[in-house]
């Protein structure tokens, strides 16, 4: 499909200067490197979305331009706004606007290009993805095999030995050096860990799975092969990264190995909201980006800010200001206003739930609507009091981050009998598929893999397999389910199969068996919005929905409804009022992150990010007192909070304190003096009622 046309409308003309360059940068071909640098709020998204648009209009071929974002939600909305700039631009016209097939995650493009490219890379191409729970599991599992579990209790958890291999993986460093830099209390397991981690990387090889490292660590090896990174380079003109703050070294060698030249390669990010950290992403990325080519990428930088008022914007640049690196650009905006952010405080979390809903109301009342409001806090459970309150006054929510939806056992099972269709060879699935069955445990379940393992069709060795005498009738059902899924596929009428099935063992397997159905009906709605079995099961280990209504109908979305979010899942995102709960010490920073400098500067960078969400009203809540969930011998308890260290005494200028008004004092003690008359207060309410 082409847009080159003649149009004498410019579309462009909405940008100011910078973001007008980055959108026009290199004319007509294909362009140098390019580096935008965009302040929170200056308009990345649109910039980036004009980007596009303007290389189709250039006469690129969306087939051919792969645009890296950081969600599965973004790829979707830069679609959405590219689209809506198309439009603007055909106007009349009406000429549908493209899809742009290529926009995905790094991860879920990779799997998308692997599977392409399987068999040239020794692959199958059923190859299933493992989320991080089956990750877990497998690294358990294999754990277990090697004796490392029963040595010693001392041995690191399965979901530690997953992170620090992750770290290893995406870090490209040596597991020693990640050892005493993040893992001091394992370093002694380094001989144990790595004989762990070889047989990990042999039994996924073997039941060819690959988790979301894999994802990564094949697509760079791959490119790593001269030929393959030939084709692939050239079957993108186009390749634009979106915030690239957040990726990591893993990732930048894709990047150079599709392009080395950075012939056709856009990257847009602010180093300044680097907030991924843990997951091994590198502010040096976006830092080092122009230097690696020759001559070196261009820089543009938005430093001016459309989003946020002035005040707001000179309390979160002040916040930023104290970070221990420098970053490029002060921010700038002319929406003036009287209002500062507010920083108000609060007895303790129940006197911040009940602020925050009765200011969500008054605001509410004053026209600005609930979806227009968000309430951000750092960990996802930092929020239960609120939702509490919530639900008690009626206030209808969603909530993003930190969604166990996927991790729930009803959801696993099901989606273990998809994923074990799929791939017949993945005997986590299978193992957990087969004991769904009454009368069916851990040692029959291993026999029947080993059975399916020695076959060339494994609908026939399930078929085949004795169950015992006491399973027989339910295995016959089972057997047909698997062998009708195993032929292949009309979706989501599997997904069906698969429930109704399900269905009839849920009494047995759970005691909450109506609230697990809910859940069930919603996976099999959620499915409905993917092409194919694999692309559901692919997409959904990649990127889960951070929120079961996100992907809900849309007549759920037509109502209103005030959002509660993580502040990782609020990246990208702006609201008229925003509400940060508990911006206190331990809480932001997190008192799981106060370990090494870069961690608490990332926490600065967390609370920047929260603060540069707001548009028009801000208010940071302070509880006096909060209550902390603690491992180890002390157990929970309450303390008293102190206010974030990042906002520092000579900041309080660029805030308003609530409440205005001081406490009341308190009641002044009773003077004894003569008895007053007994008052029966027990009778006055019993009267009430005669
Ligand atoms: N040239 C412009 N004129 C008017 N408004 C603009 C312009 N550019 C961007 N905006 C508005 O500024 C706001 C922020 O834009 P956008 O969401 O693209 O920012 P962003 O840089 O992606 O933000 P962040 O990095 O903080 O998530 C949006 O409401 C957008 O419509």
């Amino acid at each position: 499909m082409s847009f080159t046309g003649t149009s004498s409308d410019d579309f462009l003309s909405g940008l100011n200067p910078e973001q007008r360059a980055a959108a026009e940068h290199g004319g007509q071909g294909v362009p140098g490197p390019l580096l935008v640098i965009a302040g929170a709020g200056s308009g990345k998204t649109t910039t980036l979305a004009h980007r596009v648009a303007h290389l189709l209009r250039q006469g690129a071929d969306p087939q051919r331009v792969l645009l890296l974002t950081f969600s599965r939600r973004a790829a979707h909305q830069m679609n959405q706004r590219v689209g809506a700039v198309l439009q603007r631009w055909l106007g009349a016209s009406g000429a549908q606007a493209p899809e742009l097939p290529w926009a995905g995650t790094f991860h879920s493009v990779g799997a998308r290009l692997l599977r392409r490219y399987a068999e040239r890379i020794g692959l199958s191409e059923a190859f299933s993805v493992h989320d991080r729970g089956d990750a877990e599991d497998l690294m358990g599992m294999v754990r277990q095999q090697l004796g490392l579990a029963a040595s010693t209790e001392r041995f690191p958890l399965k979901s530690t030995c997953l992170s620090i291999y992750s770290r290893v993986v995406n870090g490209q460093d040596e597991l020693a050096a990640i050892l005493q830099g993040a893992y001091p209390w394992c370093s002694a397991w380094e001989a144990e860990l790595r004989r762990l981690f070889a047989a990990y990387v042999a039994a996924k090889q073997e039941q060819q799975v690959l988790d979301y490292d894999d994802l990564l660590l094949y697509w760079a090896a791959m490119l790593d092969e001269p030929g393959i990174a030939a084709e692939l380079g050239a079957a993108f003109d186009h390749v634009l990264v979106d915030e690239y703050q957040d990726t990591n070294r893993l990732q930048a060698r894709i990047l150079r190995g599709l392009k080395p030249d950075g012939r056709g390669v856009t990257v847009v990010g602010d180093d300044a909201q680097s907030i991924y950290g843990f997951r091994a992403a590198t502010v040096r990325n976006i830092l080092d980006f122009p230097d690696q080519f020759d001559p070196p990428a261009r820089v543009v930088t938005l430093d001016r800010n459309y989003r946020s008022t002035q005040p707001i914007l000179a309390a979160s640049n002040a916040v930023i200001a104290q970070a221990a690196e420098r970053y490029a650009k002060a921010l700038w905006t002319d929406r003036v206003s009287s209002q500062k952010p507010e920083l108000v405080a609060v007895s303790d979390e129940s006197g911040q739930a009940r602020w925050v809903a009765d200011q969500v109301l008054a605001q509410r009342e004053a026209g600005v609507r609930l979806i227009s409001q968000a309430v951000l806090f750092r960990s996802a459970s930092h929020s239960a009091q609120l939702e509490l309150e919530l639900v008690r006054r009626n206030i209808p929510f969603v909530k993003f981050g930190g969604l166990k939806f996927l991790e729930a056992s009803h959801i696993k099972d099901v989606l273990s009998l998809l994923r074990w269709a799929e791939n017949p060879g993945n005997r986590l699935a299978g193992f957990r598929a087969a004991q769904l069955v009454a009368g069916i445990g851990p040692t029959r379940s291993a026999r029947l893999l080993d059975a399916v393992q020695a076959v060339a069709v494994p609908a026939e060795a399930i078929g085949a397999f004795d169950p015992g005498s006491g399973a027989r009738d339910e295995w016959a059902a089972f057997a047909a389910l698997m062998r009708g899924l195993m032929a292949q596929v009309a979706w989501p009428g599997d997904l069906e199969q698969a429930v109704n099935w399900y269905d009839a063992q849920l009494e047995r397997l759970h005691d909450d068996a109506a609230v697990r159905r809910k859940d069930l009906e919603q996976l099999v709605r959620v499915a409905a919005s993917y092409g194919t079995r694999e692309r559901f099961l692919t997409e959904l280990a990649l990127d889960p929905p951070d929120a079961t209504s996100a992907e809900a109908g849309p007549p759920l979305l037509d109502e209103d409804y005030l959002i509660l979010s993580t502040i990782h899942s609020a990246k990208g995102q702006e609201w008229h009022s925003v509400y940060l709960l508990s911006a206190v010490d331990g809480c932001l920073p997190s008192d799981m992150a106060t370990g090494t400098a870069e961690e608490i500067e990332e926490e600065r960078r967390l609370l920047y990010v929260a603060m540069t969400r707001a548009k028009t009203r801000l208010q940071l809540v302070v509880p006096q007192r909060f209550y902390v969930r603690q491992q180890g011998a002390g157990g929970d308890r309450h303390v008293y909070g102190a206010r974030t260290r990042f906002i520092e005494d000579a900041m309080l200028p660029l805030f308003e304190r609530l409440p205005k008004a001081p406490p009341l004092p308190p009641l002044p003690e009773p003077r004894l003096g003569a008895k007053q008359p007994a008052v029966d207060l027990a009778a006055r309410i019993r009267a009430t009622w005669m």
